[in-house]
């Protein structure tokens, strides 16, 4: 850009400028502007006076007459009755003229005052008539409203013009009706000056605007531009006095000023830009662009990239995470799946059962910290305290239940074990734990000092003998569930255990303390088996000799008020569960075993007969398990003293202890621990049904027992009698007779 040149438009910013200024002055003081309006209308009505009046009689008027020389003018009242017979020939009859030498009569002439007061007043009685707006005679003296004169000379003007236009229709006067073209005077001088500023401070080439100091060159010289400039200014100034007209302009040309200065500063600030910006070289800046457009294209490049890669990483971790939901859900199939094989194994290996059950707090019961940390699948955390060493401890059992299980999630659970009843297994639930610790929510029965009370109808055990024969193969299936509930673990009367076993038995009574010695030679495979030392060990002796399936159903509290308890409690539970019993076996009998088992016993009491000729007594035999020989008679009544076959005496269950205590006849070796350690070769109870002959050495294999029952008269005696060995090869592991 050549320096010096203006980057803006003049005419058009002056333009903007006026505008805007226009816009300010059109609120300019609604008085003065009103002042300024009635200074027009008074100027045009003495103009229309003073042509219509003449040369002469005007000649007292001015042209633009202040309101002062308006009234003076007028005072006499000849310029009005002339000018109105003018219009109205004849209206003022007769009009009393003013001396030759007087020009203007000044206020308070009291010479002339009726003179005046004649024309005024025929002047006003013919307006009257005539219908045009009057004024008092008084508005020609001082002080009065000048303005009322103006519109009574401006309404006889336009019914002036109305007659000249040939009176047709009605004459109307609204009174308000600006004077036409009553500015163009006003404007023409003051313009003039402001015109020629803009002209002067135009660019080059603009067109000046000299010339425009009378109307009729304005008319003729607008163009383009200054023409719009034109009518702008004489719209602005058309309305204003001619004193203010001074005073506007100036105004005008200081803001004209003010925005030139104000462009001017912002367009050498964009020149001084501009230039530091072409001192670079061309090349330079086309180099740079490209640049950029190419760090931009790689940069979208790597975006989209970028967005790729997180969609696919974004579609892969859904995969993923679909993957790791179904292995969840898998997981725990698997989990459940494991249990169920662990348990087989279990079965297999003929374990003893053990599954926890953890009570809630009951209602009522100050909400403490519970000593139970976490219950799993099948472990329990216990918090111990310091004094037992570390500060948890977990647990794990075939099952665990925590406080929230429901009995039905417990009988799920429970459901198979019961199950296998029906397929021939005997099978003994059992619950253990301390009192108060839920048992007997759990089960049934309960044991309590050694008298067994079934819950359920307040009775002697809870026992479900099954019985089922296979339709097809003739198969018998017979099997039995015992439910049991134990005494509270802690009523401990008496123990014979010393150091660890003793701390231990504190929580453990009599049943619990024969039970746990029962487990402990059971886990020690001892051929002896002291299943008679407690009701319950008895009671369970087919559900813990490996024909069963045996579960203890541990349960604890958890208060911390017996957290010593549950400890004893829990760890009795895990060594119980390390019991090995043997693989449960069913109570099947085939059909050939059992015409075989008939066949037998027929011979056997066959031979019985033969052999006790006049006694009546049996011959009985059978094949023992190395360590017992179960025999019971029948029955209670002498008439049914006799047995029938060793058959229905294996078949009876239940063996009272003290039974054996009152066995008396000739025997080759001593009771030892109620229990017959060794052949009798006469055994003979005289207050019970019920007799077992044990042997305990379990070095000898298998033994022909010859028992010859004899009958009495006051009670069914039994006698034993020519008890012999019978040597046998020696039975493999798991398949003693019994
Ligand atoms: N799992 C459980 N959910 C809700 N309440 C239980 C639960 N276990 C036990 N209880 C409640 O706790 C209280 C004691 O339970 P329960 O009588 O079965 O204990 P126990 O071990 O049989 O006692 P005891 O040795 O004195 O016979 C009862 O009021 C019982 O209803």
């Amino acid at each position: 850009m050549a320096e010096g040149v203006l980057q803006f438009d003049l005419a058009s910013m002056v333009e903007d400028v006026l505008q805007q200024q226009g816009k300010r002055l059109s609120d300019i003081d609604l008085a003065s502007r009103k002042a300024q309006e009635a200074s027009l209308r008074r100027y045009d009505a003495a103009g229309w006076l003073r042509k219509m009046a003449g040369v002469v009689a005007g000649k007292d008027l001015p042209a633009e007459p202040s309101e002062e020389d308006f009234r003076l003018g007028l005072r006499s009242g000849i310029i009005l009755c002339n000018v109105l017979n003018k219009v109205q020939p004849g209206a003022v009859p007769k009009v009393i003229e003013a001396p030759p030498d007087t020009v203007i009569i000044p206020d308070g002439a009291a010479l002339s005052a009726y003179q005046y007061f004649e024309n005024v007043r025929n002047f006003l009685v013919a307006i009257e008539e005539m219908g045009i707006p009057t004024f008092e005679a008084s508005d020609l003296e001082q002080g009065g409203k000048s303005s009322r004169i103006v519109n009574c000379i401006l309404a006889l003007k336009s019914y002036n013009e109305w007659k000249q236009c040939g009176g047709n229709g009605l004459w109307k006067f609204s009174g308000n009706s600006k004077p036409p073209s009553s500015g163009k005077q006003i404007v023409r001088k003051n313009s003039d000056l402001f015109l020629n500023f803009i002209a002067r401070n135009s660019s080059p080439g603009e067109k000046s605007l000299d010339g425009l100091s009378s109307e009729e060159n304005t008319c003729g010289d607008e163009v383009g531009t200054s023409h719009s400039l034109h009518v702008l200014v004489r719209e602005l100034l058309s309305d204003k006095s001619r004193e203010d007209i001074p005073v506007i302009v100036e105004n005008m040309l200081s803001k004209v000023m003010e925005e030139i200065e104000r462009r001017l500063a912002s367009q050498n600030e964009h020149i001084q830009i501009t230039s530091r910006d072409e001192d670079v070289p061309s090349s330079d800046k086309t180099e740079e662009i490209q640049a950029l457009k190419n760090m931009l294209h790689s940069a979208k490049e790597d975006m989209q990239l970028l967005q790729m890669k997180h969609q696919e990483e974004v579609s892969n971790l859904g995969k993923h995470l679909n993957t790791l939901a179904h292995a969840a859900s898998g997981y725990q199939k698997v989990l459940e799946e494991n249990r169920k094989l662990y348990n087989q194994v279990q079965d297999l290996k003929g374990n003893i059962r053990v599954y926890c059950r953890v009570r809630p707090f009951l209602p009522g019961q100050p909400n403490g910290l519970s000593t139970v940390e976490d219950v799993s699948d099948s472990n329990i955390t216990i918090i111990t305290p310091p004094k037992f060493g570390k500060g948890k401890k977990t647990f794990t059992f075939n099952k665990a239940f925590g406080p929230s299980s429901s009995q039905e999630e417990v009988f799920a659970d429970t459901q198979p074990l019961i199950r296998s009843v029906l397929d021939g297994y005997n099978v003994c639930i059992f619950a253990y734990g301390q009192t108060g610790s839920g048992k007997t929510f759990t089960m049934m029965i309960e044991i309590y000092n050694e008298q067994v009370r079934d819950l359920a109808n307040h009775g002697c055990c809870l026992t479900v003998h099954v019985q089922g024969r296979d339709l097809t193969s003739g198969a018998i299936l017979r099997g039995c569930m015992h439910l049991v509930d134990l005494a509270g673990s802690e009523r401990v009367d008496k123990t014979e255990a010393t150091g660890d076993r003793l701390k231990e038995a504190q929580h453990i009574n009599r049943s619990l303390s024969a039970l746990g010695d029962v487990i402990s030679s059971l886990s020690q495979k001892n051929a002896h088996v002291p299943y008679r030392n407690s009701k319950l060990t008895q009671l369970l002796q087919d559900s813990l000799g490996g024909r069963a399936k045996t579960l203890m159903f541990v349960h604890i509290s958890p208060e911390p008020d017996a957290l010593g308890e549950t400890i004893s409690t829990l760890k009795f539970a895990e060594r119980v569960s390390t019991v090995e019993l043997g693989a449960a076996r069913t109570n099947k009998d085939t059909t050939d075993v059992k015409e075989l088992k008939e066949q037998i016993a027929t011979l056997k009491a066959a031979l019985a007969r033969k052999d006790g000729g006049e006694s009546g007594a049996h011959q009985l035999s059978r094949y023992s398990s190395p360590d017992r020989l179960r025999v019971m008679s029948s029955g209670s009544s002498p008439s049914r003293s006799s047995w029938n076959s060793i058959d229905d005496a294996c078949k009876t269950e239940v063996y009272p202890e003290q039974s054996l205590n009152k066995i008396s006849g000739r025997r080759r070796h001593s009771l030892d621990n109620g229990l017959a350690r060794t052949q009798y070769e006469t055994i003979t109870t005289d207050d019970s049904d019920d007799l077992e002959i044990a042997t305990s050495d379990s070095s000898e294999a298998d033994y022909q027992l010859q028992l010859n029952i004899r009958k009495s008269n006051s009670m069914p005696n039994v006698v034993g009698s020519k008890v012999r060995r019978i040597p046998s090869p020696k039975p493999t592991k798991g398949q003693e007779m019994r």
